[in-house]
């Protein structure tokens, strides 16, 4: 532990990551909004940011916009074109002029991906079928990799012309570059399989070249997982090695962590209810099957605590001196707390500011404020339509006519 001599800092004081600082170390984290059409921002995106910018958060994050076509999982995913940056900069600047601060989540979603909806089959260490889109995944050849990392750099260029104060690069949940860390994934021969050096070479190599690409213009975050929550996959031990690469590099300014598998446990990152039957209803073919086929072996039920990662993720904490995002059931100022006295210097937050945007200022205000979110997970298959908590809307914002009436903002 590298902290503990100091006091730990006030949740409400400002923080900063490598050459940003935030107005207090609370962080919306990811939740992909479903709100882009055609790889467009639209006037909904906006607003969506500018309520949680205006609920007090010190920086929010627009998920998860992804650096190459064959690596959306959704086909109106944000993706990094000339056409999508005018609508981007009035997202930033909306969120500035509330006084926050915006990260862009960059990634390949990998095997994760939706083949169909991308006219391409989706990118894994190795061959596999993906149990939810019923699919074969093929196994991404060097080209492949050396153009996913370009893209990245790519991508995080055009995140600081788009006005963004971060990006946050997306190494978790077997994504491509997390699926290249996890050894039951990745059974691969070459430079980029078999030891741990070699399955994280991707994540390194994109890191660096996002480094590369941005200086210190903008800060980079990564978004790391610790453990897929998969017999055989990538686990603590080898994310705390992982951790300390990337430190040694010098590619990241703060690192947050994450768990779970979006391709075979995503409960794991989530804890509380298994929301299937929710999931079935809104999932396209053949997403729908999959789910309907193997949803219940996908979908296992955890229960939930507040600050749940906490445990393997002071286990990071101790191994690096990096800023650290704790993630994972923050939901009151007690937990915020704690994840400072335990040496974090932020804390980021999903469900709990879905249920309520303005959380943040609420509980800067009474430190006795208790979120009303109550872990239905309801809100997980909403991000394919308009990412929202259910117990407070129940309809989508996507409708047929949706995009042109909803207007583009660029
Ligand atoms: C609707 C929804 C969409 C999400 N989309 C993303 C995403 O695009 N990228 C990502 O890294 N995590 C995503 N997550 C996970 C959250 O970022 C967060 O890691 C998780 O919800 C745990 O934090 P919490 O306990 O504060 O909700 C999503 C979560 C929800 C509920």
């Amino acid at each position: 532990m590298t902290t503990t001599s100091h006091p730990a800092p006030d949740v409400f004081s400002p923080g900063k990551i490598g050459p940003l600082t935030l107005r207090n170390r609370t962080i919306k984290a990811a939740t992909y909004e479903g709100l882009s059409h055609r790889g467009k921002v639209t006037r909904d995106l906006v607003d969506f940011h500018v309520r949680h910018a205006a609920g007090g958060v010190g920086m929010t994050t627009v998920a998860y916009c992804a650096v190459s076509p064959e690596g959306r999982t959704d086909r109106h995913q944000v993706l990094w074109t000339p056409e999508a940056l005018p609508g981007l900069r009035k997202l930033t600047d909306a969120v500035h002029d509330q006084g926050a601060a915006a990260s862009a989540q960059i990634g390949h979603a990998g095997p994760v991906a939706n083949p169909k909806a991308n006219g391409a089959p989706a990118l894994a260490p190795s061959r596999q079928f993906q149990k939810t889109t019923l699919s074969f995944a093929r196994e991404a050849t060097p080209e492949d990799l050396r153009r996913v990392v370009r893209d990245h750099a790519r991508a995080a260029r055009m995140a600081i012309e788009a006005g963004f104060d971060a990006v946050e690069v997306h190494l978790g949940h077997n994504y491509l570059a997390s699926s290249f860390l996890s050894p039951k994934l990745n059974r691969r021969t070459d430079s980029h399989g078999g030891a741990l050096e070699n399955r994280a070479r991707l994540a390194r190599e994109v890191m660096t070249a996002v480094r590369d690409a941005v200086g210190d213009r903008i800060a980079i975050l990564a978004k790391l997982n610790m453990d897929d929550g998969v017999p055989g996959g990538f686990w603590l031990d080898e994310a705390i090695a992982v951790a300390r690469w990337l430190e040694a590099d010098g590619s990241v300014d703060a690192l947050e962590m994450t768990a779970g598998s979006s391709l075979s446990n995503p409960m794991y990152l989530f804890k509380g209810d298994a929301p299937l039957a929710a999931f079935a209803e809104v999932m396209p073919q053949p997403v729908k099957l999959g789910v309907k086929l193997f949803g219940r072996a996908v979908l296992r039920e955890y229960p939930y605590q507040d600050g749940y990662l906490l445990e393997d993720a002071r286990q990071i904490r101790a191994a690096v001196r990096l800023p650290m995002v704790l993630l994972g059931g923050i939901t009151n100022r007690s937990i915020m707390d704690r994840g400072m006295a335990e040496g974090f210097e932020f804390v980021a937050m999903a469900r709990a500011l879905l249920r309520e945007p303005d959380l943040i200022n609420r509980i800067r205000a009474d430190a006795g404020v208790r979120s009303l979110c109550n872990h239905n997970n309801r809100c997980m298959p909403t991000n394919f339509t308009g990412a929202r908590c259910v117990l407070v809307d129940r309809s989508s914002p996507r409708s047929a006519t949706w995009g042109t009436e909803t207007g583009y903002v660029g």
